[in-house]
């Protein structure tokens, strides 16, 4: 893992897009797509305001979550919401979007067709992710109900149920994640960067963000 450590996130986020967007320009040049899944949460909105606006040739991208809440789209705490509003728009919006929702009343119903989907654009050739300070990433988090499915089994997406999550979710699991040909973590704050620290002497099952820290870019800010 690499520690890449910025003066500040608001100078952290422009640069990630540009590197974000700087990944996916090359692999375009090599391929006729290239697909990138990104975090929701609190995190990342300043660097889709400034992704959503990179020159590249969109059309070929797929974008897609790294993990969802199974809530309607017109929820505060859906992602995709988020998604469509700050990165889905602009030169972005030529993007194909891959959902990881759908309108059944649980993740189990919805996922076999939304897996089937993604397969087609695996290996997800850049990941960018967040973690919590219970260092869970994406939606893998400690305690969940499939956390063994999710770290280590051969699927693509996993229905999650965790003591720290207040919603069902549905998440890409560690493989598919740490699959990516690019991997990107974005952390601001002491807490989260203690939280790291702590992570890396910890099993996946305590920490799960372990599971996709081999080869993967950490960016910090403090504030
Ligand atoms: O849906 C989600 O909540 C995310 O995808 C999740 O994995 C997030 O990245 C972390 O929980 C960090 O969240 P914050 O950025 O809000 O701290």
């Amino acid at each position: 893992m690499e520690l890449v450590t910025y003066p500040d996130s608001e100078m952290m986020m422009i640069e990630l897009a540009q590197r974000l967007a700087g990944e996916l320009r090359q692999a375009l040049q090599g391929s006729d797509t290239a697909s990138i899944a990104v975090p929701g949460g609190t995190t990342p909105g300043p660097i889709f305001d400034s992704l959503c606006a990179a020159d590249l040739d969109w059309e070929r991208v797929s974008v897609m979550l790294t993990d969802e809440r199974w809530v309607p789209e017109e929820s505060p705490r859906s992602n995709t919401r988020l998604l469509r509003q700050r990165l889905l728009v602009n030169n972005a919006a030529a993007a194909r979007y891959l959902p990881l929702h759908a309108p059944t009343e649980t993740p189990e119903d919805g996922i076999p067709q939304l897996a089937e989907t993604i397969a087609e654009v695996l290996p997800l050739t850049v990941c960018l992710l967040g973690m919590g300070t219970d260092m869970h990433t994406a939606s893998i988090f400690p305690g969940a109900d499939r956390l063994e499915e999710a770290l280590t089994g051969d699927v693509i997406l996993v229905p999650m149920r965790a003591p720290g999550a207040p919603e069902p979710r549905v998440t890409l699991s560690a493989s598919v994640l740490s699959g990516a040909i690019s991997r990107h973590i974005v952390i601001v704050g002491p807490e989260k960067r203690e939280a790291l620290d702590r992570a890396r002497s910890l099993t996946p099952e305590e920490a799960p963000v372990v599971a996709v820290l081999k080869g993967a870019t950490v960016h910090w800010a403090e504030s």
